[in-house]
Parts: C-alpha cells; sequence; structure tokens
C-alpha cells in the first residue's frame, strides 16, 4: 500500500508482516507521521501491522483545517476496509489513541483490542488549543516547536539523542493539518462514550510526559472495565522511540495475555 485515492483525498498507508497474522493498527499523535512506529514495526515481525499518516500528516494530504474527530475516524475505518482488515487491535499515540476510542464506540467489528498510548478521553482544553493554533497560523511550526518539545520529553529534553529527529518530524508537518487536527483535539470529549466500551485495553503512560501525564492517562483506563495500565519510567510523550524496547514488549505482553498472536 502506499497512497489511497478516495474521491476526497489521499491518505498514505503502510502494510507490513504477514498477510494472514494476526492484524495490528497503528495511529500515531499530533506533529508527527507513520515513521514514528518504525521501530515497533521492526520488533513485532510476526504480526499484519497497518499503519497510516492521520490526514494532515507526512506524505497524506492536508485539506484545510478543522478537521473533524469524526472525519478522522472515518478515515481509519476505510483505510482498514482498503486493507481487508478487522478484529485489530488498534493501538493509538495520544490523538490516535482518541481514533482508537471513537472507532472502537463506533466500529467494535474493527477492534480487538486497544493499546491506549500516552493519550486520553479529552485531552487539555479548547481554549489552550486555540491559543496553539494561533500561533502556529502566525508562525508555522517554528512558533510552537520549544514548547512541544519540552512537553513531549520532560526536564532535560534538549539533551535527548531523538531530539534532533523529532523536531524534524514535527517541523515537517505542515501547517494546516497540525492546526486541522489540535481543532479536532479540541473538540472531542469521549468520556461518556468511552466509559460505555468493554474491550480489552492496555494504558501505557510515560513518566516524563508533560503533554498527557500519567494520572490523565490512568484516569481514561479507568474508565474501561477491566483496562490494565502500565507506566514507562523514564519516557515522555512518544516511549516508542524513546524505548522501542520497553515499548514493544508492553505491546507484545498485552497481545499475548489476549491471545492475538
Ligand atoms: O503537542 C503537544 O504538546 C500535545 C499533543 C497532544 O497532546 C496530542 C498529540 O500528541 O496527539
Amino acid at each position: 500500500m502506499a497512497l489511497i485515492y478516495f474521491p476526497d483525498l489521499r491518505l498514505n498507508a503502510e502494510l507490513s508482516g504477514p498477510d494472514r497474522a494476526p492484524p495490528v493498527v497503528l495511529l500515531h499523535s499530533l506533529g508527527t507521521n507513520l515513521r514514528l512506529w518504525d521501530g515497533v514495526v521492526a520488533r513485532l515481525p510476526g504480526h499484519r501491522i497497518l499503519r497510516l499518516d492521520m490526514r494532515g500528516h507526512g506524505a497524506s494530504d492536508a485539506p484545510p483545517a478543522p478537521y473533524a474527530m469524526g472525519a478522522l475516524i472515518h478515515d481509519v475505518e476505510r483505510v482498514m476496509a482498503q486493507a481487508g482488515m478487522r478484529e485489530a487491535v488498534v493501538v493509538g499515540l495520544s490523538i490516535g489513541g482518541m481514533i482508537a476510542q471513537g472507532l472502537a464506540v463506533k466500529r467494535l467489528d474493527l477492534v480487538r483490542g486497544m493499546v491506549l498510548s500516552n493519550t486520553a478521553a479529552r485531552i487539555g482544553i479548547a481554549s489552550q488549543w486555540q491559543a496553539r493554533i494561533e500561533a502556529v497560523r502566525a508562525g508555522g511550526l517554528e512558533a510552537i516547536a520549544d514548547a512541544t518539545l519540552e512537553r513531549w520529553f520532560g526536564r532535560g529534553w534538549r539533551d535527548l539523542p531523538e531530539l534532533p529527529q523529532m523536531r524534524a518530524m514535527l517541523l515537517a508537518t505542515p501547517p494546516e493539518g497540525w492546526m486541522g487536527a489540535a481543532a479536532a483535539i479540541a473538540g472531542t470529549d469521549f468520556y461518556t462514550p468511552t466509559a460505555g466500551l468493554t474491550l480489552p485495553t492496555l494504558a501505557i503512560a510515560g513518566t516524563r510526559d508533560g503533554a498527557t501525564p500519567p494520572d490523565l492517562v490512568r484516569e481514561t483506563a479507568g474508565l474501561i472495565l477491566g483496562s490494565r495500565f502500565r507506566l514507562i519510567r523514564g519516557a515522555g510523550h512518544l516511549p516508542m522511540v524513546e524505548q522501542p524496547d520497553a515499548y514493544t514488549d508492553a505491546l507484545r505482553d498485552f497481545l499475548e495475555s489476549i491471545g492475538h498472536v
């Protein structure tokens, strides 16, 4: 798979792993792209993995902002249909985790289990997102880059080996795409629908994450009956990049625990 042409936009997606292996879908966060998952894909060779660039990100088209959360959910639904994938474990990071929650509520037939990574039923407050959107409209991604990277990685962020790569990924995001997806986060509150979900769920948080701190992630995990919570010490908002071994171990344990192997 590469660019998939839909009537209204093109979405970039990649499929890897054996054809008939248990399916996994990877959904990235705001201001990143599907390359975020390279370390995980390399460490999970036994699964059929679908990952996509959210609209406005990576090599997908960037239609004018704002985007509705429903549109982002529909994008995943239709890319999964193209890939012939159902009953997948959907792993979503931050906004990707919001999309996973919305997809499970709308299409439980597509979602066998969820990994809600560094995410919540609601992230931040609308006025805060609006201020960031205005900053990006005026000055591009550069205007919010330092503050964002500090929230992602916590104290000592300037010295992290991953910093140049992640700053480049953030700055490569089309401003229209970032603003569009940020508006979707600002408009989303999944507390009630997520509290109605009963499916195998693992929530993952990082102790240094200032964007979606552990308590926020734990609160959302607590909405879902029987969910599990895993804290990755020393990791921030992007644990799959910062600690790919620990992150993939958590994922693998979860997949094995639900027999998705
Ligand atoms: O960019 C930030 O600092 C926060 C991002 C966020 O919470 C949503 C996301 O990463 O998808």
